[in-house]
């Protein structure tokens, strides 16, 4: 038998960060009730209150769908208009957007022109990754127990291609909906699921 003298071994300190955190990601202005809606469909209780940034690290909440099926669902913290260009810690909360494979954009349909926060949303978005405002996506008008939402909700309605859900967070009005769209399209997405390069990597895009 023989041995040669072995070499020095090596030694490497790696940093590896999770590509995916959820199935499906709460997004929207701080204060649009996106911990509330959490609450209310999953079994997560992040903080609720009635100032923005409540919420700085993304909470994950697991909806049992159709008893078998578990789906994760983020709230993430608020973006702010120039979230792309670091504004309110915007840099690392886009980041976590970006680990969700389906968007639930959430509107406080009680504010002035809720159309015009989601295209600022969606600026957002895409400045900070081309085409991420894209992704498989639902919009949530919450608040519709305060005044002059169900107009609101006919503009906004009037105004966007996809699918808007009203709902509210605080009396439960219609969150079963919400529930079963997170439930739903997540499980759909991953029966028809088709890769995309983004450039750093594949993700799953729903068809
Ligand atoms: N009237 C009404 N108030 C709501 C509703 N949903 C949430 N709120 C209130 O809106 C405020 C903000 O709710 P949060 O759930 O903390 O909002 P958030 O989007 O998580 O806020 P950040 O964590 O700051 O981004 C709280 O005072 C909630 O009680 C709703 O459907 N109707
Ligand atoms: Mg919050």
């Amino acid at each position: 038998m023989t041995a040669t003298s072995g070499e020095v071994g090596e030694e490497r300190v790696l940093q590896l960060e999770l590509r995916t955190m959820a199935h499906a990601g709460l997004v929207g202005f701080p204060n649009a009730g996106k911990s509330s809606l959490l609450r209310a469909i999953s079994n997560a209780k992040p903080a609720v209150a009635a100032y923005p940034f409540t919420t700085l690290h993304p909470h994950v909440g697991i909806v049992n769908y159709r008893d078998h099926e578990q789906v994760a669902v983020a709230d993430i913290p608020g973006i702010i208009r120039g979230a792309h260009l670091n504004r309110g810690l915007g840099l690392s909360f886009l980041r976590h957007i970006e680990r969700c494979r389906f968007l639930l954009f959430v509107l406080d349909i009680s504010s002035p022109e809720p159309w015009t926060e989601l295209e600022h949303l969606r600026y957002e978005l895409d400045q900070y990754e081309p085409d991420l405002s894209h992704r498989p996506h639902a919009i949530i008008a919450n608040k519709m127990d305060l005044p002059n939402s169900k107009e609101k909700l006919m503009i906004l309605r009037g105004l966007v291609k996809q699918r808007v859900i009203p709902v509210s967070a605080l009396t439960g009005q219609n969150t079963e909906e919400l529930f079963y769209t997170s439930g739903s399209c997540t499980m759909e997405g991953f029966k028809s699921k088709k890769k995309l390069k983004d450039g750093k990597g594949s993700i799953y895009h729903f068809m």
